[in-house]
C-alpha cells in the first residue's frame, strides 16, 4: 500500500571517479578521503614532507584510489600554483584543519554503475510507477563523470537512464493489476535555449505556467508514446545525435548542454482487476538530467566554449542558489527564474517529487576547489525536505482514460455491425444483393476491429511486456529483483530498433489527429478497394451474360435477364460497358497508386526540411555565439 505523503529529504550521494590519464600524468594524488562506513569525505592535508609538521586527518579514512591512480607522492609544485589545488594548512599556527562532509552514501572510485543505480535511483523509479514525480541529476564539474553516470558508456556500462528504463518495463510486466500509458520527450538547454531534442525543428521553446494549476512546462514540447525498452532506447539515441557536444581542455566528448530525459507514467486499474472500481488515473513524472560541467573559464580551450562555460556556471550558480535558498528554513522569494533549468525543475524541486542527487568529484589535488564547492552544493542539498504524495486524477484528460473511453466506443459498435451483420441472411432470390451487403459489413468490421487494435497497443499491460521480452530473449517477468550483473546482461542483449513500432511516432498531442489522418488514408483505401471488387463483381457477372449471349441464349442466365432481340448488339453494348469498367479500375488503381508515391514524397520532402532547420539552427547558433549578442532574457517565459 503506498502512503499518500512523504516528508523526505533529498537524497544526496557522492561518486569518485578513477583517476584519469592526466591526473596520473601529473602524479596527482588524493585531496579527500572517502570513508563508506560512515559515508564520510575528508580532506587530506598536502603530502607531508620531513620537515611538516602538519596534524594528521582526524579520520583515518582508507585511501581508495591507491590501485587506480599512483600512490600519494608529494606533488608537482605546479599544481599548487593552480588556483583550484590543494591547500595549505588552514590555521595561522599551521595546524591543518580538515573539511568533513556526510551524505547518504559514498561510492569510491572501483564502483559500477549498476550498483550506483541500485542504491541510488531503483526505489525513486518504482517509486515513479506507483504514482510519485521523481528526479535524479548528476551534479559536477566537468569531467567528473555525470554523463559516464547518467547515461553509461554503452550497452556494457549502462547508467541510470537505460538501467531506469528497463525497470519500468519490468515493473509493468509485474503488475497485472494495473494497465499503463508512457510517453517522453527529451530536451536540451544550450546556452539559455531550450531545444527539442525528438523534433531539431523544435528551437528555442518557451517555458509557461498554468495559472490554474501552477504547472510549468515546455510549450510545444514533442512526447512520444513508447512501448518497449528498444523503442525507448532509439529514441534517445536519435535525440542524441541533435545534442550539443564539444571538446574542451578536460574532456573530449564534454556536454555542453543540460539534457532532461523525461517520462510520463499514466496509470489506471485493469478492468477485471480487484481495484477496476477506483476511476483514479496516477499521472507521474520521472525527470532524468545530465547537467552540463562547470569548468574555470580562463582554462576552456576557445572562445566559443568559454561563453558556453559562463552560460553553464550562470545556470549552475541560480541551480546551486535555488537549492541554498529551498535548504532555508525561511525561504522566501525562490529565484527559479534565473535560468531556464531552475525554471523547468521549478515544480520539482519546489515539493512534489522524490529527489537523489549524484554529486561526481575526483579525488585527485589538482581540482581541490571544484570538488570541494561540489560538497558543498552537496550539503546544502542534504537539507531539503520535500513532500512527496501520489498524483491521482479522475479528470478524463489522461490520454489513457481516452483511449480507454475511445475502445469502449468502437467496440459497442463493432458488436452492432456484429449484429448487424447476422441479420443479413445469404441465399434466396437477391442473394448477390445480400453477398455485396455482407462483404461491405465485413470491411466495415474490419475497419473498426483495425482502430481498436490500433489504441490497445498504445496501452501497456503486463502480458504484452512479458510476450515482448520473451520474443526479444530479454529477462522474464520478476527478473526486476534479479542480481545486477544480470540486469546488465539484459541491458546489452537488447533487441535492434527494427523491432520498433512506426506507430510510436506519433506525438501523442497530435495522436487524435494522426489516428483520424491514418484512419482516413485506411478508410480510404477499403472503400476503393470495396468499390474495386464491386466492380470485379459486376465484370464476372457481365461476362456470364456475354457467355450465354454467345453461346445462343442456352444455357442458365442470370436471375431477370432476357435475351435480346439483336444479340451481336448486346454483345458490343456488354463490351463497350466491360472496357469501361475495366477503365475505371485502372483509373482506381492508379490512383491508389498516386496516393502512395505523394505520401513517400512528403516523407522525404519532411526529412530534408528537418535536416536544413537543423543546419540553420547550428548556423544561428554560431552566429550568436560570434557576436555576442544573445543575453537572456527573463521576460521569454510567457504565461498563458
Ligand atoms: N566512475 C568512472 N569510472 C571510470 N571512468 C569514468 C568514471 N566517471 C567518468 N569516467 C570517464 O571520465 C571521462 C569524463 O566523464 P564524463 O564525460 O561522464 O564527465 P562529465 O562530468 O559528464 O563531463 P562534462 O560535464 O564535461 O560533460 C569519460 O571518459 C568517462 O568515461
Amino acid at each position: 500500500m503506498i502512503s499518500s505523503n512523504l516528508n523526505e529529504n533529498i537524497a544526496v550521494v557522492v561518486r569518485a571517479r578513477p583517476f584519469n590519464n592526466e591526473e596520473t600524468k601529473l602524479g596527482c594524488h588524493e585531496a579527500w578521503s572517502m570513508d563508506p562506513l560512515s559515508n564520510t569525505i575528508t580532506s587530506l592535508p598536502p603530502p607531508t614532507t620531513p620537515t611538516s609538521t602538519l596534524a594528521a586527518p582526524k579520520t583515518p579514512a582508507k585511501s581508495l584510489n591507491s590501485s587506480l591512480g599512483p600512490p600519494r607522492t608529494p606533488a608537482k609544485s605546479s599544481l599548487y600554483s593552480s588556483s583550484s589545488a590543494h591547500p595549505p594548512p588552514s590555521t595561522p599556527s599551521g595546524k591543518f584543519i580538515p573539511n568533513e562532509y556526510t551524505y547518504d552514501h559514498l561510492f569510491l572510485p572501483n564502483i559500477e554503475n549498476i550498483d550506483v543505480y541500485t542504491s541510488v535511483a531503483k526505489g525513486i523509479i518504482t517509486s515513479t510507477m506507483e504514482g510519485f514525480n521523481g528526479v535524479i541529476f548528476a551534479y559536477g564539474q566537468t569531467a567528473s563523470g555525470k554523463t559516464f553516470t547518467m547515461k553509461g558508456t554503452g550497452r556494457k556500462n549502462p547508467g541510470v537512464i537505460p538501467l531506469a528504463i528497463q525497470d519500468v518495463f519490468s515493473f509493468i510486466a509485474n503488475d497485472p493489476n494495473r494497465e499503463f500509458l508512457l510517453r517522453i520527450s527529451y530536451l536540451e538547454i544550450y546556452n539559455e535555449v531550450i531545444n527539442d531534442l525528438l523534433a531539431p525543428e523544435n528551437i528555442n521553446l518557451k517555458v509557461h505556467e498554468n495559472p490554474q494549476s501552477g504547472e510549468v512546462f515546455v510549450g510545444g514540447l514533442k512526447e512520444e508514446i513508447v512501448l518497449s525498452y528498444d523503442h525507448v532506447l532509439s529514441v534517445i539515441a536519435s535525440g542524441e545525435a541533435h545534442r550539443h557536444v564539444g571538446s574542451t581542455n578536460f574532456n573530449d566528448q564534454s556536454s555542453r548542454s543540460h539534457t532532461i530525459f523525461r517520462l510520463v507514467v499514466e496509470s489506471k486499474p485493469v478492468a477485471d482487476s480487484v481495484d477496476s472500481s477506483s476511476q483514479g488515473v496516477r499521472v507521474s513524472c520521472l525527470n532524468l538530467i545530465d547537467l552540463a560541467g562547470s569548468e574555470r573559464a580562463s582554462e576552456g580551450a576557445q572562445s566559443i566554449r568559454n561563453k558556453e562555460g559562463a552560460y553553464i556556471n550562470k545556470s549552475l550558480l541560480t541551480l546551486g542558489s535555488v537549492i541554498s535558498k529551498l535548504s532555508e528554513k525561511t525561504k522566501g522569494h525562490i529565484n527559479y527564474r534565473d535560468s531556464k533549468l531552475t525554471r523547468i525543475l521549478q515544480n520539482s524541486l519546489g515539493g512534489n517529487s522524490k529527489i537523489a542527487i549524484i554529486c561526481t568529484i575526483t579525488l585527485a589535488n589538482n581540482n581541490f576547489e571544484e570538488s570541494h564547492s561540489t560538497l558543498k552544493f552537496a550539503s546544502r542539498a542534504k537539507n531539503i525536505v520535500n513532500n512527496a504524495k501520489v498524483n491521482e486524477t479522475v479528470d478524463d484528460k489522461t490520454l489513457i482514460k481516452q483511449y480507454r473511453n475511445e475502445i469502449a466506443e468502437l467496440k459497442n459498435k463493432l458488436e452492432e455491425a456484429n449484429r448487424r451483420g447476422k441479420d443479413i441472411v445469404p441465399g434466396g432470390s437477391a442473394a448477390d444483393e445480400l453477398n455485396k451487403k455482407l462483404m461491405e459489413a465485413e470491411k466495415h468490421k474490419n475497419l473498426l476491429e483495425s482502430k481498436i487494435q490500433h489504441l490497445t497497443k498504445l496501452i501497456l499491460v503486463s502480458t504484452s511486456i512479458s510476450n515482448a521480452k520473451k520474443s526479444a530473449g530479454m529477462a522474464s517477468p520478476g527478473s526486476s529483483s534479479m542480481s545486477a550483473r544480470n540486469t546488465i546482461q539484459n541491458v546489452s542483449s537488447a533487441a535492434s530498433p527494427s523491432s520498433i513500432d512506426p506507430l510510436a511516432e506519433i506525438d501523442p498531442h497530435h495522436l487524435s489527429e494522426h489516428i483520424k489522418n491514418s484512419l482516413a488514408i485506411e478508410e480510404k483505401e477499403i472503400q476503393l478497394k470495396s468499390k474495386i471488387a464491386k466492380l470485379e463483381l459486376d465484370v464476372e457477372e457481365k461476362s456470364k451474360i456475354i457467355e450465354t449471349l454467345k453461346s445462343g441464349g442456352k444455357g442458365s442466365t442470370s436471375p431477370g435477364v432476357t435475351a435480346p432481340v439483336n444479340v451481336n448488339d448486346r454483345i458490343k453494348e456488354l463490351e463497350a460497358k466491360l472496357k469501361e469498367k475495366d477503365d475505371s479500375i485502372l483509373s482506381l488503381e492508379f490512383k491508389i497508386k498516386g496516393y502512395t508515391e505523394k505520401f513517400k514524397e512528403f516523407y522525404s520532402e519532411n526529412t530534408v526540411l528537418k535536416k536544413k532547420v537543423n543546419q540553420l539552427q547550428d548556423e544561428i547558433q554560431r552566429l550568436q555565439n560570434q557576436d555576442g549578442a544573445y543575453e537572456y532574457d527573463e521576460d521569454g517565459d510567457e504565461m498563458y
